[in-house]
C-alpha cells in the first residue's frame, strides 16, 4: 500500500502546526519522519493514522482517498513509544487481542488464532516467551511484542511512534537494527517518527526531514546527510562545524585555505559561513600550501576514533576533528600541538542554495 500525503495542513486555532506538506511513500517503504521537538510529526503521524482531522489536504492509501475515514476505517498497525501491553494478560494473549475483539463474522476460530499469535511470535523471536506476562519482560521484549500485536490483523500501514525512545542506547540499537532487518522480511509500508537522527539515518529507506511545521529535505539517508539541501539540514544531522570566512573575487577563504570557486559560477564578494564535519578533515603537524593552522586544546579517545577541540586561527570558535586512532597514534597528537587543518568537503549555503566542494 502506497501512501501520498498532499498538500496537508494543520492549525490548532491560530497556531499553524503544518504547512503544506507532501510526499509520497512507495509500497514497502521504511520511511522515518525526523525533526526536532515540537515540528509536527507526531501530529502529521496522527493524521495519516486518521486519529487527527486535517485544516485541508488529502492522503490517501494508493488511490483512495482515507481523508475522512476515521483510524478504524484505515486499517494500520500502531506501536508508540508507551504502547504499554496488558499487564494482566500473557504475551500470547496480548498478541491475540487485536484478532479477538473482530466482530464475531469476520472472527477467525480459535486455532486459526493460535496458529497466527505463534507465526507472529515467531516473527519476532519471542516465540519461547508466550506464556510470560509483560512484567517479565525487558523493554526491548515487550516493544517488540507490541510490534507482533500491531501486525496481528495483517494491517497495511505500519505507524511507529518515537518506539525505541525509552529504552536504552544499547538495546535502543539492537533493535533498530532487528527493525530494518525485520521490516524487509515483513514488507509493511511504515513511517516511524523520531527525533534521533542517527535512528533515522540507520533505519529508514526515505527521510522526511520537519522543521516548524514544514518539510526541509525528502532523500535517502545518505542524500540528507551528505548533500542536505538547508543548513538547517546540515546542522540537524550530526556535528558539524561552522567555519567563517569570505569570497573574494570568485575565491573561497577559511583563515589560510584558499579554494577557486570560478567553476561554480560567478560568485558575489561576501562573507560566507562554511559547514565541514568533524570526520571530514585531515589533519597534520605540517604546513601545507592550502591549511588551517591552529592548536589542539582538548584530546580524547573513544575506542576507534579520537576527538580533538581545535582552536583555529582567527576563527570565534573551537572546532570539532574526530581522527582514527591510528592517525593519532601514527603522528603522536598532544593537547598543546600546533598543527594544520584540511578540509575535505565543504558545504556553504547562499541564500538556502547549498554549494559543495569536495578538495
Ligand atoms: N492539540 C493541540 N492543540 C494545540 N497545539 C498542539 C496540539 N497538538 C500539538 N500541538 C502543537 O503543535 C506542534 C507540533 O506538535 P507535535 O506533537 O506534532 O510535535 P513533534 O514534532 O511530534 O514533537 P515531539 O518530538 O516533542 O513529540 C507543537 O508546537 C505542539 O505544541
Amino acid at each position: 500500500m502506497g501512501i501520498v500525503v498532499k498538500n496537508i495542513n494543520k492549525q490548532f486555532g491560530q497556531f499553524k502546526a503544518l504547512q503544506n506538506i507532501n510526499f509520497t511513500i512507495k509500497q514497502g517503504e521504511l520511511a522515518a519522519l525526523l525533526g526536532p521537538s515540537g515540528c509536527g510529526k507526531t501530529t502529521l503521524l496522527r493524521i495519516i493514522a486518521g486519529l487527527e482531522s486535517v485544516s485541508n489536504g488529502q492522503i490517501y492509501f494508493d488511490s483512495n482517498d482515507v481523508t475522512m475515514l476515521n483510524a478504524k476505517q484505515r486499517d494500520i498497525g500502531f506501536v508508540f513509544q508507551n504502547y504499554a501491553l496488558f499487564r494482566h494478560m500473557s504475551v500470547a494473549d496480548n498478541v491475540a487481542f487485536g484478532l479477538k475483539m473482530k466482530p464475531k463474522a469476520q472472527r477467525d476460530d480459535t486455532n486459526t488464532i493460535k496458529a497466527r499469535v505463534k507465526e507472529l511470535l515467531e516473527l519476532v523471536k519471542l516465540d519461547t516467551l508466550a506464556d510470560r506476562y509483560p512484567d517479565q519482560l525487558s523493554g526491548g521484549q515487550r516493544q517488540r511484542i507490541a510490534l507482533a500485536r500491531a501486525l496481528a490483523t495483517k494491517p497495511k500501514v505500519l505507524l511507529l511512534d518515537e518506539p525505541f525512545s525509552a529504552l536504552d542506547a544499547k538495546v535502543r540499537k539492537e533493535l533498530r537494527r532487528w527493525l530494518r532487518d525485520f521490516h524487509h522480511e515483513i514488507n509493511v509500508t511504515s513511517i516511524f517518527v523520531t527525533h534521533d537522527q542517527e535512528e533515522a539515518l540507520e533505519v529508514a529507506d526515505k527521510i522526511i526531514l520537519m522543521n516548524e511545521g514544514k518539510i526541509e529535505q525528502i532523500d535517502t539517508p545518505e542524500q540528507v546527510y551528505k548533500q542536505p539541501k538547508t543548513a538547517f539540514v546540515a546542522h540537524f544531522l550530526g556535528d558539524v562545524n561552522l567555519i567563517h570566512g569570505n569570497i573574494d573575487s570568485n575565491r573561497l577563504y577559511l583563515g589560510d585555505f584558499c579554494k577557486n570557486m570560478q567553476s561554480q559560477g560567478n560568485w558575489q564578494d561576501q562573507a560566507v559561513v562554511a559547514y565541514v564535519r568533524p570526520h571530514e578533515i585531515s589533519v597534520s603537524k605540517l604546513a601545507g600550501d592550502n591549511s588551517m593552522g591552529g592548536k589542539i586544546i582538548r584530546l580524547h579517545t573513544a575506542g576507534p576514533t579520537v576527538f580533538m577541540e581545535v582552536s583555529l586561527n582567527n576563527q570565534p570558535k573551537n572546532i570539532d576533528v574526530s581522527i582514527s586512532y591510528q592517525d593519532y597514534q601514527q603522528n603522536d597528537f598532544l593537547i598543546g600541538d600546533q598543527i594544520y587543518l584540511q578540509p575535505l568537503l565543504i558545504n556553504i549555503f547562499v541564500q538556502d542554495q547549498l554549494f559543495e566542494f569536495m578538495i
